[in-house]
């Protein structure tokens, strides 16, 4: 292995109560939200067909037009406890705000920038309001902040003059101030999730970005920070020269999940997911392929069957509130997620063998694995293959009429577990209480010779 400075500082996951709390929360709710739900990809009768909150790279927009839709920030609708509260329903245990996206408007008065919502005619902090909003529902709030800022004069992309060095370099001040202030005004926070990292700019400066994460780490102890923060001396990110992955979990998974447990190396890691094809931020016309409660609540089951975190994101209105088909996933989630959460919350990789019918859940620490049926056989029978010394000692479903008989045992260490002919209309969830024992199979049926 190469000898890095500003690397990996940790081979293997945190362990301690923090990141513990992290991994078990499972479902996360992101919110984008900025001067970019006001035009909503449209300007000018025109209708941008990049991501909303991307409108202000679009050559059909005057950055000075954009720039000075803060003037126009008044969300007279936004309901911080209403927000709370709906996240809470539909099961959320932590949310993701963007403080500041690389537009650079920020959602708090700092001090260290005019462009901010003290300059609006809403003039209030919007983040405070809604961290308390969030921590009263006993969901935990984590930070968007986009290094990259549009805004700032001495942000630059790459260094190609000394005049840039200088400028960058009163930019990672700004940065820094902007961070503490953030920590100094919402203590309660759990963490940063870092966007905008991908520039020569940041590349290239991988001690900056390490002292950065030691410094917030020393400032609030415990503070959650994701792999795309970093880089290492030789401009890597997320995983440094030595392929050990930097941070405290793997963050490279935006409108993408892993397929199977050796795409993620055991490292803990988070997925993100828009509800639309590719949409952050507000967007008044939705297009493409939008996704149903049910296909991302089978993304939540795959991601925690993976031992990862899924994120699903919203995008507020101008005015404060949520669009009907957002409201309507939270509504349908959370129904999904009343029945079934024991599932989900604390849930892990099992380590069974992978099925047709959908996914295995290890409760963490425990010997319960749940079974999550995404696809129902026609024939009926639901395979289960166990490992080796794995023993069945019960088997029940989450809700009645699921399950026809006891299981089959059709080979070694092998069964059918007989569906009730019950067409279902959303994924549904079977118990496996299972032991760990120097022998196989169990006191269900013998197989039928
Ligand atoms: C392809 O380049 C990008 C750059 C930034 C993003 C940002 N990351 C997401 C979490 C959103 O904030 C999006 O604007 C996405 C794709």
């Amino acid at each position: 292995t190469l000898p890095l400075e500003h690397g990996a500082h940790r081979i293997g996951n945190r362990t301690d109560a923090d990141m513990t709390r992290w991994r078990s929360q499972r479902l996360g709710q992101f919110i984008h939200w900025g001067l970019y739900a006001i035009p909503g990809g449209e300007w000018k009768g025109k209708t941008y067909n990049g991501a909303a909150e991307w409108i202000r790279s679009w050559k059909e927009m005057p950055q000075q037009e954009y720039d000075n839709l803060y003037k126009q920030f008044n969300p007279v609708n936004y309901r911080p406890e209403e927000w709370a509260q709906q996240a809470s329903d539909m099961g959320a245990k932590y949310m993701i705000i963007t403080t500041k996206h690389h537009d650079g408007f920020c959602l708090w008065p700092s001090k260290y920038s005019k462009y901010t919502v003290a300059a609006s005619p809403w003039k209030k902090d919007i983040i405070g309001p809604m961290v308390d909003a969030y921590n009263k529902k006993g969901i935990d709030v984590y930070l968007y902040f986009s290094i990259i800022d549009w805004n700032q004069p001495d942000w630059r992309a790459a260094l190609k003059t000394p005049a840039d060095a200088a400028a960058y370099q009163r930019f990672k001040v700004f940065v820094k101030n902007q961070l503490t202030e953030l920590l100094q005004r919402y203590p309660t926070v759990k963490g940063f999730w870092f966007d905008g990292t991908w520039d020569d700019s940041w590349k290239n400066d991988g001690a900056f970005s390490d002292e950065l994460e030691q410094y917030l780490q020393r400032l609030h102890p415990g503070l959650i920070i994701g792999s795309r923060l970093r880089a290492d001396e030789k401009g890597a990110r997320h995983f440094d020269s030595n392929s050990r992955l930097m941070g405290d979990y793997e963050q490279g998974w935006e409108r993408k999940l892993p397929e199977k447990s050796a795409d993620v190396h055991g490292n803990d890691w988070e997925g993100v997911m828009t509800i639309p094809e590719n949409q952050w931020g507000y967007n008044a016309k939705w297009t493409g392929h939008i996704k149903s409660s049910n296909e991302l609540i089978e993304m939540l089951v795959k991601s925690a069957s993976l031992g990862g975190n899924f994120v699903i994101n919203f995008g507020p209105k101008s005015d404060g509130t949520f669009r009907t088909e957002e409201v309507q996933r939270m509504q349908e989630i959370g129904h999904w997620m009343k029945i079934n959460s024991s599932a989900i919350d604390g849930g892990t990789d099992a380590g069974f063998a992978k099925q047709d019918w959908g996914y295995y859940i290890r409760k963490s620490g425990t010997d319960s694995v749940y079974m999550v049926v995404c696809n129902v056989p026609v024939s009926g029978n639901l395979r289960v293959k166990l490992p080796a010394q794995t023993t069945l000692a019960n088997v029940t479903s989450l809700e009645k009429n699921i399950i026809s008989g006891t299981p089959e045992l059709i080979g070694k260490n092998e069964y059918f577990i007989h569906l009730d002919h019950k067409s279902q209309d959303a994924p549904f969830v079977i118990l496996l209480q299972t032991s760990k024992e120097n022998r196989d199979n169990s006191s269900f049926e013998k197989a039928k010779t």
